[in-house]
């Protein structure tokens, strides 16, 4: 099929930032015919957007945005902005307009958005694709490829057709899901890795105050892989955590009751238990690696 990425003609992104970004630089390494407009409240951002030439013009003032040409508007900036942004720009949209998102959290959000922009259609979605990193500054061409895209759509129309369509032509692969369920799914698989691995290196800087030893000097490789993701955006992440605050406390609660079972194993030196955990786990892990090899 011809990519049109759903037939928008003009596309507004607000939040020119590591996702807003990869979704500018990506369409227009793709072909996209339309014009990108980029809208944040940072003007380095918008300056740097424009120097990179990943949008065709970009605003810090809304006023100034050409809302008529606009059949899309992707919300990027952290999810705790959302409703404001939503208010923000809703008296200036057109009726036909599409609205989409690309936020980590959906559950009531989704809802309230829904409400908030109504005749205009919000349609929830989020790429399961990112980096440590935030800013336009580090976008990456083609982040979304063969990744996974969830909507959050209790029914199929027009406009989630359109959406589909125009990820789909990012090279991701469209999955719908509930947005309370997909809340849970990335509690368990996205926020509660964030929250361990920011835990982790916390820990770590506790150790070195007690001791007087800065154990950041000797890092292994394996701290390293681990802890890549400690690095992310902290605006972003509190409002991820915040946001889906019940589901990953829920998850911490079970994290907390693993690396419990595991401190019994050790403190009780007991091997034959230890052997079965590790095994098990190790087993899943590879697993991962292979069902990644299937695609
Ligand atoms: N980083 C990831 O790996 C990843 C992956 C998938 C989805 N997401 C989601 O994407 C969204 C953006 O994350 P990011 O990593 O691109 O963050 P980022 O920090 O790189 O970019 C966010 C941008 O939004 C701007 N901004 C903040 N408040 C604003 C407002 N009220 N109006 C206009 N602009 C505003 C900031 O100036 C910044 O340029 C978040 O909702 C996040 O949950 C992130
Ligand atoms: O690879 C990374 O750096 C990411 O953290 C990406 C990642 C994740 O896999 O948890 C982060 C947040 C999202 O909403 C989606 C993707």
């Amino acid at each position: 099929m011809e990519k049109d990425f759903g037939g928008f003609r003009n596309i507004l992104i607000i939040g020119l930032g590591l996702i807003g970004g990869s979704i500018a630089v990506s369409l227009k390494n793709s072909g996209y015919k339309g014009k990108i407009y980029g809208f944040d409240l940072s003007e380095d951002r918008v300056k740097k957007a424009i120097e990179m030439k990943a949008v065709d013009e970009a605003f810090t003032d809304l006023k100034k945005i050409p809302w008529k040409e606009i059949d899309l508007v992707i919300i990027a900036t952290p999810v705790k902005t959302f409703e404001n942004v939503a208010k923000q720009i809703k008296p200036y949209l057109r009726k036909d307009t599409v609205v989409t998102d690309v936020g980590s959290v959906k559950g009531e959000l989704v809802k309230k958005l829904q409400d908030i922009l109504k005749p205009v259609k919000f349609v929830g979605a989020h790429p399961i694709a990112g980096t440590e990193k935030e800013g336009i500054e580090n976008s990456v061409v083609g982040l979304f490829r063969n990744k996974k895209l969830i909507l959050t759509i209790d029914e199929e129309d027009n406009s989630t057709k359109k959406i589909e369509k125009f990820w789909t032509d990012l090279g991701a692969k469209v999955e719908v899901m509930d947005p309370y369920t997909h809340d849970f799914v990335f509690a368990s698989v996205s926020h509660l890795p964030h929250a361990v691995a920011f835990a982790l290196v916390d820990a770590l800087i506790e150790l070195s105050k007690e001791t007087g030893i800065d154990l950041f000097l000797y890092p292994g490789a394996g701290f390293k892989d681990f802890t890549r993701i400690a690095a992310s955006s902290p605006t972003v992440w509190k409002d991820i955590f915040i946001e889906n605050k019940e589901n990953l406390l829920h998850t911490i609660d079970k994290f907390i009751q693993s690396m419990e079972k595991l401190k019994r194993y050790i403190e009780e030196e007991n091997q034959d238990k230890l052997i079965e955990i590790l095994s098990e786990i190790r087993e899943k892990r590879l697993s991962l690696e292979k069902e990644e090899k299937d695609v």
